[in-house]
């Protein structure tokens, strides 16, 4: 099942830079994780924004779910998924 998910990165005023590195360190690992076993298919920063546009290929919505509340900023992060449907006329 593919899913299309855009995520806005939102820290804190509070949270130290330190932290800040901190926290894309570990998200950076997690992401490539997900990347180098396929379930994370793609990334794409929003142009001038902190948000990205990703796709998952994943086997269910918990799945997802799970991936998903798994990243280190989920708590800095709003998250909107739109899942996809093979589209009449593609040729893939
Ligand atoms: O867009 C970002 O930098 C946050 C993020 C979510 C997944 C990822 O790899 O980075």
């Amino acid at each position: 099942m593919l899913f299309l998910a855009r995520m806005e990165v939102q820290f804190p005023a509070h949270l130290s830079a330190e932290e800040v590195t901190r926290l894309q360190g570990l998200e950076k690992e997690y992401s490539q994780g997900l990347q180098r076993d396929g379930r994370f298919a793609g990334i794409w920063r929003v142009v001038g924004e902190y948000a990205n546009y990703s796709l998952f290929d994943v086997a269910s919505n918990d799945e997802l779910h799970e991936i998903l509340s798994g990243f280190p900023m989920y708590p800095y992060m709003k998250i909107k998924v739109t899942p996809l449907a093979k589209h009449p006329n593609s040729i893939k």
